[in-house]
């Protein structure tokens, strides 16, 4: 009787594997996962890039890890540009995570998390309303401009600038910009109170994202979105006090309100979601991507240096500089270039979800690591130099280089908000380098080894300023 149930269980055993083994060939192929937890035993948590990138070395191209789920990774140029761009209606999918629910106001609600005929309606209404405000143009480059003339005018107030912690500084300056677009307002760094209070930079930075991830059920309880949710409440309670539907709209959530009279899938629920997606997505990436471009310039002096000859040559010193310096500025859109590349922010992406190609529902990832890091284009890919994107007389930038810097990946479903991203990162890195020399504190060294916790940041350590002029 033993025998015969022993049996039976190493039947059923079997068969599992065998089944186990079938369903994993229907992905493109990878390292080999055991059953029931994939490669997980490999994975590195914190550093997710690494990783990948241990597990995927073997796999040109695609690669499927399991983790235990399957993600397609897409880890190669052309092939990334073939699904995102040559077939990118089969890859404009999410897939569900629980975890932003916590940032959604509305189930399928916003744009970042949205499928189907609501992420379209949201994304177009959202991009056509910052073009209305001026999105990557001459209005916006204005409002940045002012925004770091602020935040240069708070650190010329400091009396000692031989310690300057500069996460603070650029946190606002990149808040005010999107917050008066999205909210009409800004923020005083005297009166930043609310600022300090607000969680984003807490949440993302913490190992509490990632137990959220993998144990779901915690996005319900109820404090853990709370603040963010507040925030944002807080920010459309105040740009619509006194706000009528028949006024010229003067920010992002007036603009909105005013639309939902005339188009039916705008909605109450939607203007709190794309709020807290516009704000979320155009705050931490961007302020990352400048803490990393100041610890670049304190490791490299010589790049810094080379930098400032261009933009005092070609902006003085007597004003901040402007778009249209770049034309005349190839290695200060270099630097934000390399900076990209280099501090590659979001390593992993956001996943996507495809149609058919892979069977549908599969979760699908462009190694944007992978490209930007190891991608035979780049040559030397772990120096830092800004120099690779220059072509051989100086003038102009190597466009099959630019091609393959994918920061804010590629395709329908790319990055919303680049343009602004891209005006703000010239802005402030030109602007900082104009005023002041930016070098390691007395004494220290710039660590430049990341904080890896899916946004790849770099650790808090301060700087010594020096007035460049
Ligand atoms: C350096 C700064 C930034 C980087 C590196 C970055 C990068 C990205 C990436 C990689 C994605 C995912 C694209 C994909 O699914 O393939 C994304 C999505 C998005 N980003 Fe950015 N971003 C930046 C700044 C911003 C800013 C300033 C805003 C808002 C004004 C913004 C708004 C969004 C939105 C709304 C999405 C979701 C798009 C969709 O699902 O349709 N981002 N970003």
């Amino acid at each position: 009787m033993l025998l015969t149930i022993f049996l039976a269980l190493v039947t059923v055993f079997i068969y599992a594997i065998i089944q186990y083994y079938r369903y994993v060939a229907r992905y493109p192929k990878g390292p080999t996962p055991l059953p029931f937890i994939g490669n997980h035993g490999e994975l590195d948590f914190v550093r997710q890039h690494v990783g990948f990138e241990r597990l995927s070395k073997d796999f040109d191209g695609i690669c499927t890890v399991f983790t235990p789920s399957p993600i397609v990774h897409l880890r190669d140029f052309q092939v990334i540009k073939e699904a995102f761009i040559d077939n990118g209606d089969d890859y404009i999918g999410r897939p569900k995570n629980r975890m932003f629910d916590m940032f959604e106001f509305a189930p399928n609600g916003g744009v970042i998390n949205s499928v189907g005929d609501n992420w379209r309606e949201q994304r177009r209404a959202a991009l056509s309303i910052l073009r209305d405000f001026g999105m990557g143009k001459n209005v916006q480059e204005t409002l940045v401009q002012s925004a770091v003339a602020d935040m240069l005018e708070h650190l010329d107030e400091m009396k000692d600038r031989s310690n300057v912690d500069l996460h603070w500084p650029i946190q606002v300056m990149v808040v005010n910009v999107i917050n008066e677009i999205m909210f009409g307002f800004r923020h005083k760094y005297s009166e930043s109170g609310p600022l300090l209070k607000f969680l984003i930079a807490r949440i993302f930075g913490s190992k509490l994202m990632f137990v959220g991830m993998s144990l779901p059920f915690l996005v319900d309880l109820p404090f853990i979105g709370w603040h963010v949710q507040r925030f944002i409440i807080d920010n459309i309670d105040r740009a619509m006090l006194n706000y009528s539907t028949d006024d010229e709209p003067s920010c992002f959530a007036q603009a909105y309100k005013q639309r939902m009279l005339t188009n039916k899938a705008l909605d109450e629920p939607n203007l709190y979601a794309n709020c807290s997606d516009f704000f979320l997505a155009g705050v931490e990436t961007t302020m990352t991507t400048l803490r990393w471009a100041m610890m670049f310039m304190a490791k490299h002096e010589d790049v810094q240096a080379r930098l400032r000859r261009e933009i005092h040559a070609v902006v003085g010193t007597n004003r901040l500089p402007s778009l249209n310096d770049q034309n005349n500025m190839p290695y200060t859109r270099a630097c934000v270039l390399e900076v990209q590349r280099f501090g590659n922010v979001l390593s992993n992406n956001v996943y996507r979800e495809t149609g058919h190609t892979i069977p549908a529902g599969t979760v699908v990832n462009a190694d944007l690591h992978h490209v930007m890091a190891h991608d035979p284009f780049f040559i030397d890919p772990e120096k830092f130099s800004p120099e690779r994107y220059i072509t051989d007389d100086g003038k102009s930038l190597r466009k099959e280089l630019i091609e393959r810097t994918i920061p804010f990946s590629i395709g329908k479903r790319a990055c919303a908000g680049e343009s602004l991203a891209k005006v703000e990162l010239v802005l402030c890195l030109a602007a900082m380098v104009q005023h002041y020399r930016i070098l390691p504190c007395v004494g220290a060294e710039i660590d430049l080894e990341p904080i890896a916790l899916g946004i790849l940041k770099p650790k808090d350590q301060n700087v010594r300023l020096e007035k460049a002029f």
